[in-house]
């Protein structure tokens, strides 16, 4: 009785009546922010999809070139990346690509329309590349995964695209394959002269290997291939295997053994993560490593240069078994200063003696040069001119000396052959 009397003098009292009012209205305004928010959210997880693309993830560079293609035209917020690129007369051009910057960009792609939400981590580094922490959100309507798929693989071709009739170099960044410049154009093969034989058979040693992955496989034997290719400095082993790259539509990963933050993990994994289709490559790889039979003054000398151990490397090199094929190419001046261990099958799986120039050489290469309509007799009476010095010489030597003559004479070339004697022997 007393309560019901009690709630009439509060239905009477216009106070109560307001304030009853009042949180009715916040009750009913927070029920239908909550319940925006739980069909926002039901929405979004039933007729939106979502891609997160971290900066860590190959794609995401192939991503970033995309949007400034695709996406560059529809928006206006941007930021810039500046390259140089070096034309075919040797002109360096700078270029400027804008792409979308931090923030978020509608774009549209065929009748859909894309946000793309470009974010920055402020307090998070990559560990790896000392660099903040990136990541693209793509989020579209409908629940169809195709788009996104096509959106990548739009992305990774117009990647391959641009690297079309291109060798890319990378170089070993942190823990991870940073290119190295731009990529350069492939250099031909036949402008790598070589004694007779040698070029094709490395270069049928290797599209054998690399079309039959399942001979290995079935046998047990891991999947890789090891090269040495050793001799004097600038007979064209670099070149070479620039070239042989190019051949094979491979990359080339160079790794310096000497570097002092290289350790026996951090090759391991470089090793381990290297991109698909490279050519693995230790230049020099008598300078990192002496042969261990050398005397302890001599081994006291490497000792502490770096900090990728001997018998690291040799782990390295006999890593995990991967499905995907492994080229390495060494190379060396002095093969009598590599450790026997380093150089056994397995390891390297063969070795060619990269030398000094033989009379066929020496006309192959003039013939490259000078092609008058008497070149064919005028290469052999250069030859024997340079046959006749008694003397090693190396291509790089008679490339410079052709470089010195680029407009002479056929007559001025031949006759002042003496001059190789003086060029240095690495051109
Ligand atoms: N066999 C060759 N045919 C054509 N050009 C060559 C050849 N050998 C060397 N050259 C030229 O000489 C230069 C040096 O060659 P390269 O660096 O390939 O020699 P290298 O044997 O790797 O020397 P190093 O042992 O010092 O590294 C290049 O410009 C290259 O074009």
């Amino acid at each position: 009785m007393i309560i019901t009397d009690y709630i009439s003098t509060l239905a009477d009292n216009p106070y109560f009546g307001a304030g009853f009012g009042l949180f009715g209205v916040g009750f009913g305004a927070a029920l239908l922010r909550k319940s925006y928010q739980t069909s926002l959210i039901l929405f979004r997880r039933h007729y939106m999809i979502t891609l997160e693309v971290p900066c860590r993830d190959k794609s995401y560079q192939w991503l970033l070139q995309w949007m400034t293609y695709k996406g560059a035209k529809q928006t206006q917020h941007l930021s810039v990346e500046t390259s140089f690129e070096q034309k075919d007369s040797g002109h360096v051009k700078t270029k400027y690509d804008f792409i979308p910057s931090i923030g978020t960009h509608f774009f549209r792609y065929g009748r859909s329309w894309i946000k793309v939400e470009r974010t920055r981590e402020q307090h998070t580094l990559d560990l790896h590349m000392g660099t903040p922490w990136e990541t693209v959100e793509l989020t579209a309507f409908g629940r169809n995964k195709q788009m996104f798929f096509e959106i990548l693989e739009e992305a990774r071709q117009m990647a391959l695209e641009r690297h079309e009739g291109k060798t890319i170099m990378y170089t070993a960044l942190g823990s991870e394959w940073r290119p190295l410049g731009h990529p350069r154009r492939k250099r031909p093969i036949s402008s790598v002269i070589l004694d007779t034989g040698i070029s094709d058979k490395i270069m049928d040693d290797c599209q054998e290997f690399i079309s039959t992955p399942s001979w290995y496989i079935d046998r047990g034997i891991p999947y890789r291939r090891g090269y040495l290719l050793y001799g004097p400095p600038g007979c064209g082993k670099s070149s070479y295997i620039t070239a042989l790259a190019g051949e094979l539509g491979f990359s080339i990963c160079v790794l310096n053994l000497s570097e002092r933050s290289l350790s026996d993990d951090r090759l391991n994994h470089l090793l381990s993560v290297a991109p698909q289709q490279s050519i693995i490559l230790l230049e020099d790889i008598d300078a990192a490593f002496t042969s261990r039979e050398d005397t302890a003054q001599q081994k006291a000398a490497f000792e502490g240069m770096n900090r990728v151990t001997f018998s690291g490397l040799l782990n390295c090199l006999d890593g995990v078994a991967s499905t995907e094929a492994r080229i390495l190419f060494m190379t060396t001046n002095y093969i009598d200063r590599l450790d026997p261990a380093l150089i056994r099958p397995g390891r390297v799986d063969l070795q060619e003696y990269i030398g000094w120039c033989s009379r066929d050489q020496i006309e192959k290469m003039y013939l490259r040069f000078y092609d008058g309509e008497n070149a064919m007799s005028e290469s052999r009476v250069f030859s024997d001119k340079v046959m006749s010095f008694q003397t090693d010489i190396s291509p790089a030597q008679i490339q410079g000396y052709f470089m010195l003559h680029k407009h002479s004479d056929p007559k001025d070339v031949l006759d002042n052959c003496e001059m190789i004697c003086k060029m240095r022997k690495k051109g």
